[in-house]
């Protein structure tokens, strides 16, 4: 996973499934660090349409029969859930908890299946991430290693010879 220089990071787990969240921690947020100190992380719960009493199965009701409940899965993971590892991961990327945004603002819940607010996950990421690079932009170039430049080009060497 390359993240460097990555404005945001959305790690995406199945509310279907507790494990899945657990190894979000324990095997993909080490694979983040070499991603900015102002990288953004935003968690997202998705296959919400699997799952009883949400709100991810409204946009089928029009393409398919309404089967019954017993066809749907019980919801491993919460919200509270989603938001205590959001928390955690600040606290892994040593974000002072009072200057990283709210859990409550990092945490959604989609269905890519019935498309259930994949537009708002993204109009918000974009939303936050434009004002991080304007903001890079203003502040001049960042330290980007230019890999054009020649590596057998030799230093100017001091005094005459
Ligand atoms: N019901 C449902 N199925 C989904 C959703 N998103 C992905 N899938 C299905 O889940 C399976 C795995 O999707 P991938 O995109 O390969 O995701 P993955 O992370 O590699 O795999 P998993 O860990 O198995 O979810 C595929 O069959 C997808 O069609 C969703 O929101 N709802």
């Amino acid at each position: 996973m390359y993240c460097r220089s990555a404005s945001a990071i959305i790690l995406t787990y199945d509310v279907s499934n507790m494990q899945s969240l657990l190894e979000l921690e324990d095997r993909f947020l080490g694979l983040t660090d070499t991603a900015n100190s102002d990288c953004l992380f935003v968690v997202v719960g998705n296959k919400v349409d699997l799952t009883d009493g949400n709100e991810g199965d409204k946009e089928f009701e029009g393409e398919r029969p309404r089967t019954s409940s017993t066809s749907k899965v019980r919801k491993q993971v919460n919200s509270e859930d989603a938001h205590a590892l959001y928390k955690r991961i600040m606290k892994y990327r040593m974000v002072d908890e009072s200057y990283a945004p709210a859990a409550e603002k990092m945490c959604f819940e989609t269905s890519a299946k019935t498309g259930h607010n994949v537009d708002v996950l993204f109009e918000s990421v974009f939303n936050m991430v434009i004002p991080l690079i304007m903001k890079k932009k203003a502040n001049g170039p960042d330290d980007t290693v230019n890999l054009s430049q020649s590596s057998n080009e030799k230093p100017p060497k001091n005094g005459c010879c």
